[in-house]
Parts: C-alpha cells; structure tokens; sequence
C-alpha cells in the first residue's frame, strides 16, 4: 500500500518563479502571520488583506506592514493566500476574491478543508495549490528566524499555468519549508490526515490523556501542584526526546523502572477500544460526516467550541499552571 513520499529541500526549489508576483496574505492570525513575515523576509513581495480594523490590523501594522481592506489587496495581487479561519475561508471568497479574479491567478490554502469538501469551487482558469505546514503558525515563525523551518506538505488541486507545483515549492522555501522538507501530497490526503491527528493525538487526544491523569491524581488526594509537573509539564521534555532521538531515544534516557511500567501499563490504558475509536473518529473525517457537524456548529456560533473555551480556563489544570507560571519560566533554559 504504501509508496515512497516524494520529498523536496531548499536544493531543489527556487524562488524565482514567485519573485516578481504580489503576493496578498489574507488574515494576520496564527499562521498569517508567519506566512507574512517570513515571506517578506525572503525577499518577497507580500500585502495584508483584512477585513476591517482591529487586533491583527494593529499587530500587522507594528509588523511594518501597511494592511488593506481584503479587496484592495486581492484587486492587486497575483497570489492569494488563504490564513482566515477555515469556516470564514467561504465568505471572504465569495464576497472579496470572487469578483475581483483574474485569468492565472494563484489561489493558495494552508489546509486543504475548503477546497477538499467543496466549500469553495474556483474557476478553472487558476491555479489552486497547497502549502500545509506541519506546526502551529508562531512555531513556524520561530523556527525561521533561528535559521531553521517547519516541513511542509504541498499538494496541487488545479494547473492551469502547468506551473502550480513549482509555485507551491517557491512559497513552501519562501515559508522556511524547504530547510527541513516539503513532501508532496494531495488535498484530500493532507485535509484527512491533518484532521485526524489533531483531532485524536495533537489537540483532542494528548489533551484528554493528561486531563485524565491530572483530575485522576488530583481525586486520589496529590498535590495539584505535583500533579501538574508529572502530567503536564513533564510531557513537552519527553515529547523533545522522541522529536530529537526517536523513541529509542526517549527510552535510553528513561529509567528501566519507567520503560517496564510503560510498556506493560501504556498498553492497558491505550487498547484496543482506544485504537477503535481512532479509526471511528478517522472515518468520520473521511467520510465528510465530521467536516458537515463542524459547518453546522460553525453556523449556530460555535457553542461547543466557545464552550470548550471557556472550561478548559477556568479548569483546575489551567489554574494550576498559571500559578506554577513563574517557577516554569525561570527553569526554562537561557539564550
Ligand atoms: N493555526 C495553525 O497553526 C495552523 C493553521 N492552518 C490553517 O491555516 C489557516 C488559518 O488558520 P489560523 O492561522 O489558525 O487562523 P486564525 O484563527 O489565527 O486567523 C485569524 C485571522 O483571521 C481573521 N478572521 C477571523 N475571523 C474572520 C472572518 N470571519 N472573516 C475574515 N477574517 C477573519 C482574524 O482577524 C485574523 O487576522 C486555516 O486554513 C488553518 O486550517 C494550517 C496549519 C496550522
Ligand atoms: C497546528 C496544526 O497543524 C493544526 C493542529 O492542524 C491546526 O491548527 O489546525
Ligand atoms: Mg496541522
Ligand atoms: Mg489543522
């Protein structure tokens, strides 16, 4: 089943081909952001579209960025980058791009969600492409100006100039991408894929195993306190070992108490009812039945999420770390 991912780095891609377009960045959040600055940075020529004044005008504008209204910069641009959140991706295109599109533009999404599900259907003579990376938008910043970047995925959705991929690559090196690597996919593959790792690892899954294990010490009669250090602060310094040496890593510098305990007892709390329900909640990404409750939560104002919001601060984990804030802070290496 599997094949061999096609991978490209800084080596392989030029920028040449997007050097000379306007480039207009729509939404100055997360990602938009570090799309923004690290583009402008490698010496590309970017705008800010953005639907009115407020945060991110302020931010973008202290960025050095002078911000349009969404279609003054879409009326100029050659290359449209969607960085709205992926439930106001439809509106700003029906209302702001749509109208103002030209034969050859470049429609470009950072997630595949719109396109893939058929929220926006652009016409056939521009290109469409992709250029997803994999972490959250400040850590793409970040990682760029230390010299270094988040891998990216790309993908084409449609070609009209024949050039679309080399585009995606240009944008991808642009974005830092290329200094690790920008692994060729498909929309429907990176929109899927990327839905369910947040969903049952990255986001849903990592945060219920340690709110379980936090609320389960803190009922047992621990200290919230140690409670927080063991099963939430601890896990960002194993999750560095697996990122820099493997798992193999992460089990040479744990101790054999920790690695028999975690072999026996990781398999008894993740089982085989834990691997259904990954597949359960997977499935529902692909077969559209997750995309279609989301666009009809978005459409009732979010409460569940807004709700989600508003728990999780007022939560005892959350309370805790903020007062164990300062001890984090002055442990944290410096420089
Ligand atoms: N957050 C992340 O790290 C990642 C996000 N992505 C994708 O990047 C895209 C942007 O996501 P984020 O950066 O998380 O967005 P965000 O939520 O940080 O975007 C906020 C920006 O959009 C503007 N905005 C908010 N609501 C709007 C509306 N109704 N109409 C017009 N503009 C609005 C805000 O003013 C702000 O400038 C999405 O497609 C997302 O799936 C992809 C990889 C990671
Ligand atoms: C940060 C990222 O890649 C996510 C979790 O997929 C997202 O924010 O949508
Ligand atoms: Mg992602
Ligand atoms: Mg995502």
């Amino acid at each position: 089943m599997s094949r061999i991912a096609k991978i490209y780095t800084d080596k392989d891609v030029t920028l040449d081909i997007i050097k000379g377009k306007k480039i207009a960045v729509l939404g100055y959040g997360s990602q938009g952001r570090a799309w923004a600055l690290n583009l402008r940075d490698s010496g590309l020529n970017v705008t800010v579209g953005l639907e009115r004044q407020g945060k991110s005008w302020d931010q973008a504008t202290a960025d050095g960025f002078k911000p349009e209204k969404t279609e003054d910069a879409v009326k100029k641009a050659d290359v449209v980058i969607f960085l709205v959140p992926d439930m106001a991706q439809r509106l700003v295109y029906r209302e702001r791009v749509q109208p103002y599109l030209r034969e050859g533009m470049d429609l470009v999404f950072a997630h595949g969600f719109n396109i893939h599900y058929r929220l926006i259907e652009p016409p056939k003579n521009v290109d469409v492409y992709m250029v997803a990376p994999k972490g959250p938008g400040p850590i793409v910043r970040d990682f760029y100006t230390k010299g270094g970047g988040v891998p990216v995925l790309v993908a084409v959705h449609q070609n009209y100039s024949g050039k679309a991929m080399e585009k995606a690559l240009a944008i991808a090196k642009g974005l830092g991408g290329t200094r690790a690597g920008a692994i060729e996919t498909t929309f429907k593959e990176e929109t899927e894929t990327d839905l369910i790792g947040e969903q049952t690892i990255l986001v849903g899954g990592v945060m219920e195993l340690m709110k379980s294990a936090f609320e389960t010490l803190v009922e047992m009669g621990y200290q919230p306190e140690v409670a927080y250090f063991e099963t939430i602060n601890e896990l960002k310094m194993i999750v560095d070992l697996i990122y820099d040496k493997g798992f193999m890593g992460m089990l040479r510098a744990v101790s054999d108490t920790a690695k028999y305990g975690g072999f026996t007892v990781g398999k008894h709390v993740i089982n085989e009812e834990t691997r259904r329900r990954i597949r359960e909640a997977a499935e529902k990404v692909r077969s559209g039945k997750f995309a279609e409750e989301w666009i009809e939560e978005y459409g009732r104002g979010s409460p569940t999420l807004q709700k989600g919001m508003e728990d999780m601060d007022k939560s005892m984990e959350e309370q805790t770390g903020r007062r164990l804030k300062e001890i984090i802070e002055r442990g944290k290496p410096k420089a």
